[in-house]
């Protein structure tokens, strides 16, 4: 493979919100072009699945088990990723000559303590949805992308640093740069020119405060950030959720979706605060763990790029800026795009796995040496 090709990303994330669509055309090592991008919603049916399937996979010892719902809920993860191409393609004709797919799956269980770490999603089928959709030879599709590198001894995740380093290369902004993935959990990517990306989750973004306003309002966010705007930070209250020993260790180190749920349940004190303060204080927690990170860096970041669903949110922004006392910009305000970004990521990290090339790195998953991964299949048999 010679030259940049075109790449299609799949991202189903932590937020459980639906499958992400994104097309690039790249060599794996940067971006020739962006093409379109789409969001395929899950239903409230697909989502409670996705939610039961969480639960139960708590207790999985072995990756390749699907007890109880999870085959059921893979089926589904894996229909609604056919779908979303389907629709994508049928918006998009002339991006049926892909090269490349990168499915991601859905993340049900993060263990990188026990070497353990499962992503649901059947690639065989979505390769075989994926050849019935495009004219041969069809694109070659890469899943199971964080295996490899939990299994020499990394942490899995995050996976998206090699991709923002090749997009921060476009960039002229003052460094140290901080990219900021909003997502279910927070993730972030510290740039310093051309040393090694350094990297590692924050600690919860979204899934907290998506699951606390479920719980007491029935919606599913607090859209634009507007309880927590109303609401006042306990200051007391998170200090003590920030007493957690997540925060004081250094990267690498990643989280499971739900790490922190017993935690704020048992050091929050939600349960007597209004719908308002409980909101405040979550954004607020979310803001406060990407100050945490700040003093395991190497130096102090100038500028922190914003991206993932929490970029919406103003009142996460403008607490973002308060607490860290850096000049923070949206993904979309330098020219990407904050809600494709990760699945650009896995658009670009499918052709990376296709030539070889690595995915992780001991700074950014603290992978013992450069580590290429993924399950490679090939493109439609009949070529
Ligand atoms: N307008 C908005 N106001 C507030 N929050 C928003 C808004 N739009 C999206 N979000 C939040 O962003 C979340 C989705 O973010 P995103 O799609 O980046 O997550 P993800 O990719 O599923 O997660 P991860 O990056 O952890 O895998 C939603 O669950 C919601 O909480
Ligand atoms: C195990 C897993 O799926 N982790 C996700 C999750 O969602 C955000 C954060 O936690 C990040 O570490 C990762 O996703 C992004 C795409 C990554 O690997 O870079």
């Amino acid at each position: 493979m010679q030259g940049p090709v075109k790449a299609i990303g799949l991202m189903s994330g932590t937020s459980l919100d639906g499958v992400d669509v994104a097309l690039i055309e790249t060599d794996g090592e940067s971006v020739a072009a962006f093409g379109p991008d789409m969001t395929l919603a899950y239903d409230a049916a697909d989502r409670a699945l996705l939610i039961q399937a969480l639960e139960e996979a708590r207790g999985l010892t072995d990756r390749d088990a699907r007890p109880g719902i999870l085959a059921e809920a893979e089926r589904r993860l894996t229909e609604r990723h056919a779908q979303a191409l389907a629709a994508y393609f049928e918006a998009y004709p002339e991006h049926r000559d892909v090269a490349a797919i990168g499915f991601h799956g859905q993340t049900v269980l993060h263990r990188p303590d026990i070497r353990l770490t499962v992503q649901i999603g059947d690639g065989p089928a979505l390769a075989r949805a994926a050849h019935a959709l495009t004219d041969a030879p069809g694109p070659a599709l890469v899943y199971d992308l964080r295996a490899a590198d939990v299994a020499a001894g990394g942490q899995g995740a995050p996976l998206v640093p090699a991709y923002h380093r090749a997009l921060a290369r476009g960039l002229d902004l003052p460094g140290p740069l901080l990219v900021l993935n909003l997502g279910g959990v927070a993730n972030i990517t510290y740039l310093d020119g051309e040393a090694e990306p350094v990297a590692c989750d924050t600690g919860p973004a979204n899934a907290l405060i998506d699951d606390f306003m479920k719980a007491r309002t029935g919606m599913p966010l607090d859209r634009d950030g507007t309880a927590a705007a109303a609401g006042r930070v306990d200051e007391g209250a998170l200090a003590r959720l920030l007493d957690h020993p997540f925060f004081a260790r250094r990267p690498p180190k990643s989280l499971d979706r739900n790490d922190f749920r017993e935690w704020v349940a048992a050091h929050g004190e939600l349960d007597a605060m209004s719908v308002e303060d409980g909101a405040a204080i979550l954004t607020a927690l979310t803001a406060a763990c990407v100050g945490a990170v700040l003093a395991h860096l190497p130096r102090r970041p100038a500028t922190l790029i914003a991206a993932g669903g929490g970029a919406r949110n103003p009142t996460l922004l403008r607490f973002l800026r308060a607490r860290l006392g850096i000049a923070v910009l949206t993904a979309d305000e330098v020219g990407w795009s904050g809600d494709a970004l990760e699945a650009q990521a896995f658009a670009f990290l499918a052709v990376r796995a296709l030539k070889g090339l690595p995915l992780s790195f001991p700074t950014t998953t603290g992978v013992p040496l450069p580590m290429p991964g993924g399950v490679v299949l090939p493109p439609h048999p009949a070529a």
